[in-house]
């Protein structure tokens, strides 16, 4: 009755959840709640009666209830059971030494447990273990590797589209050794146990589906800032820190040890309207940026089990892929994870972009944009080398860069405004995910392989 179910709630928050106990027992129902042994003793009470009236476990799970059996020292027991509730008449079994009956308890909670999981999420752990036991690459064909970093620092970084519907990028190279350690070092002594929020976001807690450490790395300084660019003029995203209450969307440096792992979830908290009171002015999340700062030497790959598809990470590359899909929806595609470290320790550093701090434009490809992507699908198909000529230069005599690349058969490119700031080299970078997208949609590239442009002499 009323006294199991409180000594249940106040066992069950001391678990999961220490300061909801605690504000618990400092509310007033402080007065109410049982002592801890007449908490063993209603459940003792329903050991006791299981195993005399011979009620069965089902029975309990209804509610089911004899009429005969009057229920001491708390009255009457009406409500139905669930796994957690059989957990805890279990494991009391078992503090007593009623082995058996702790067996016939705890079979009981995990029947119930497994059914309260939903299957999908069995099989995706599935999936993730077999990801995890055999990386797979995905392999179909509208894939590339651009292996060249641009020498002049305009354009782009060594990109290798990694799956194509949804896109995953992983950027080769992005972040130096030095800064890779100054990043640590600004880390380390931050260093807690990672928490995850609960489904609306409102709650982060300790929880077994996530164990490393995590660092909140102050924004305010050079570093930072200047990996917060890069992102942004690479993604065409924000990055920054709008204020104090989107603390959470800073930088962070991840750290997982051996056994370290996050099982098979989201990035995104769900619909707008389930957003917490405060990210409701930042938004979800639209896209994740992972930075390997330094990898496992067994162990720890980030896997995508629907797709599926496992990540081959590199000190020092980084991946991206948008968790949202253009219309602001989950893009249920992008379930991912880490696998658990096996040997050595895995550093990475995760930023995040929230939507309304966002660009939505790029997904339109607004007019101002489409130069750009003529440019860099030049710049793709010549395998990132423009014979020394920079992009601006190219600009200015567009059809000397087509030429070199000799393509283009795309449609549906409006005509190039004439509002591009030629001062600012770092346009170029922004959209190259727009532009992969225009060329898997509209550019045959590859059964129109690129010129061999004419070599200098
Ligand atoms: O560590 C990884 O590979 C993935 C991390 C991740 O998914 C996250 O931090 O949200
Ligand atoms: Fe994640």
């Amino acid at each position: 009755g009323k006294c199991y179910e409180q000594g249940h709630y106040a066992l069950t928050s001391f678990h999961t959840n220490k300061e909801q106990f605690i504000k618990y027992i400092d509310s007033d129902s402080r007065a109410s709640l049982p002592s801890e042994s007449a908490f063993f003793a209603s459940c003792l009470t329903l050991i006791h009666l299981q195993r005399i009236n011979n009620i069965s476990m089902e029975d309990f799970a209804q509610g089911l209830m004899p009429n005969h059996v009057e229920v001491e020292p708390c009255g009457q027991i009406s409500d139905v059971m669930n796994a957690d509730d059989f957990y805890l008449v279990g494991s009391v079994a078992f503090r007593f030494d009623f082995y058996d009956e702790s067996v016939t308890w705890l079979q009981k909670a995990e029947d119930l447990k497994m059914k309260e999981t939903q299957n999908d999420t069995a099989e995706n752990f599935d999936k993730f273990v077999q990801l995890c036991l055999n990386p797979t690459r995905a392999t179909h064909q509208d894939l590339f590797c651009l292996n060249k970093q641009m020498r002049n620092s305009y354009g782009l970084w060594k990109t290798e589209l990694l799956h194509a519907n949804p896109e995953i990028y992983l950027f080769h190279d992005f972040i130096s050794d030095s800064e890779i350690q100054r990043l640590k070092d600004m880390a380390e002594p931050q260093f807690q146990s990672s928490a995850v929020l609960d489904d609306t976001g409102g709650e982060s807690f300790f929880d077994v589906s996530r164990l490393s450490s995590t660092a909140f790395v102050n924004d305010s300084n050079d570093l930072v800032a200047s990996l917060n660019r890069r992102v942004s003029k690479l993604t065409g995203l924000q990055t920054e820190v709008l204020d104090s209450f989107s603390e959470s969307e800073s930088l962070q440096v991840l750290r997982y040890g051996p056994g370290g792992l996050y099982t098979p979830h989201y990035d995104t908290l769900g619909s707008e309207a389930d957003l917490p009171p405060y990210i409701q002015h930042t938004g979800d999340r639209i896209a994740t940026f992972i930075l390997y700062l330094d990898i496992a030497t067994a162990g720890g790959a980030t896997v995508f089990p629907l797709l599926p598809m496992s990540i081959p990470i590199q000190k020092g590359a980084a991946a991206f892929w948008f968790n949202l899909h253009p219309d602001g929806s989950l893009d249920r595609r992008t379930l991912h994870a880490a696998c658990p470290v096996i040997r050595g320790t895995k550093w990475e550093c995760v930023i995040v972009s929230n939507d309304m701090t966002s660009d939505h434009e790029m997904f339109t490809v607004g007019k101002r944009r489409t130069e750009i992507v003529r440019l860099i699908i030049c710049i793709l198909l010549t395998d990132g080398d423009l014979c020394g000529v920079s992009p601006i230069a190219l600009h200015s005599s567009r059809d000397l860069a087509c030429n070199h690349c000799r393509v283009i058969s795309i449609s549906g490119i409006p005509e190039a405004s004439s509002d591009l700031d030629a001062k600012d080299p770092y346009q170029f970078l922004m959209p190259l995910v727009v532009a992969t997208k225009w060329i898997r949609e509209h550019a045959q590239w590859r059964s129109r392989p690129c010129e061999k442009h004419p070599t200098k002499s």
